[in-house]
């Protein structure tokens, strides 16, 4: 191969230009040019690209987002859109393509893998809701910046006697609530994969409000359900007074910690040495601290369950 591609694509996510800077040094060091694809799929189709050279990619380690840019793009589902991507590819000489993105962006990665063309796939989405790979990318930042907000504000339901209910992303996934929920020591973490019920959980907090206990953390998935909904259900039944905190997008954001600076740049150097070696519709992932390479179908059809040993930590922890 002479030159390859690289795109980010979906929700952004700290460490996201670590892999496109580890990607883009493993290949120039094979003498290959890497392009760069703005706004994921969007600017695949239109040819919006710039070359990553050493240069391009310096500094960038460190910031968390995507240099690229990313985006959600309704028109690379359509076959249309697909084979003008084909077409731009083709007349840009770009040979391979490296995505980095959620489920959704790795379902176009297949896309174009089920059309011909070499694509390899790196998970990166703060929902960690991709199956064969313990972590993606830009989940321990995620998990770092909710945890600092879930302790401030613990300190302020603490000095005032309050239950919070607090709103983190993932839109079908739990994971980033149950996660925090253990690291904060929360009372409750409710998630689309549990289904839970509000009348025990009002029964369990009066109960400890009468127990004189000062404060109440409740964490939601927003695919569990609206901070704001759950508070009003349940704020006049448990005796303590009631706030609403949604998280929203500062989760996604923030320089990357040390394990995603490092996973990121593990996957992009793996994604690239696959893709130039001639393997194609694959996913890098983290398995057991090893780098391990799945086929897109099965990534694709596959479902990332809750871990059942983290799912009864949560349980013995009282969660
Ligand atoms: N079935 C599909 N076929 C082709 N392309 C797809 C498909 N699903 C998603 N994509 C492409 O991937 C883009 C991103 O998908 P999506 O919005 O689901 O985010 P994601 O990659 O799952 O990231 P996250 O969930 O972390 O935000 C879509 O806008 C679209 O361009
Ligand atoms: O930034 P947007 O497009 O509003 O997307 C938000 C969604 O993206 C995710 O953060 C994943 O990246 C989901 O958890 C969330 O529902
Ligand atoms: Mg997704």
């Amino acid at each position: 191969m002479k030159r390859i591609g690289i795109l980010t694509s979906g929700g952004d996510c700290s460490g996201m230009n670590a892999a496109i800077r580890a990607a883009a040094r493993t290949a120039l060091r094979m003498n290959i040019e890497m392009v760069g694809f703005r706004k994921g799929y969007l600017g695949l189709m239109k040819g919006d690209c710039l070359t990553l050279d050493n240069k391009a990619v310096s500094g960038i380690l460190h910031r968390g987002g995507t240099f690229l840019q990313s985006a959600r793009s309704p028109e690379f589902r359509t076959p249309e859109g697909q084979q003008q991507a084909l077409a731009i590819l083709k007349e840009l000489g770009v040979e391979g393509l490296v995505v980095l993105g959620g489920d959704g962006s790795l379902t176009g990665a297949l896309a174009l893998h089920r059309l011909g063309f070499p694509v390899v796939g790196i998970p990166a989405s703060i929902d960690n809701d991709i199956p064969y790979t313990d972590m993606a990318i830009g989940v321990d930042t995620a998990l770092n910046n909710i945890i600092y907000s879930v302790d401030c504000i613990k300190d302020t339901a603490s000095s005032h006697a309050r239950a919070f209910v607090i709103e983190v992303m993932g839109r079908n996934s739990g994971y980033l609530a149950s996660i925090a929920a253990i690291a904060t020591g929360a009372e409750y973490a409710l998630v689309p994969e549990r289904a839970y019920n509000l009348t025990e959980i009002c029964q369990q907090l009066r109960a400890r409000y009468e127990e004189g206990r000062d404060n109440a953390i409740i964490i939601v998935a927003e695919g569990a359900g609206h901070a704001q909904e759950v508070a009003d259900s349940i704020k006049d039944a448990i005796g303590f007074e009631t706030r609403v905190t949604v998280l929203g997008h500062y989760q996604r954001g923030g320089a990357p910690t040390v394990f995603d600076r490092l996973l990121a740049s593990r996957f992009g150097k793996k994604a690239v040495e696959l893709l130039v070696s001639g393997t194609s519709g694959i996913m890098v992932g983290l398995s057991c601290n090893s780098m391990l390479a799945t086929p897109l179908e099965d990534v694709i059809r596959g479902e990332k369950r809750p871990q059942d040993e983290v799912l009864r930590l949560a349980e013995v922890l009282g969660i």
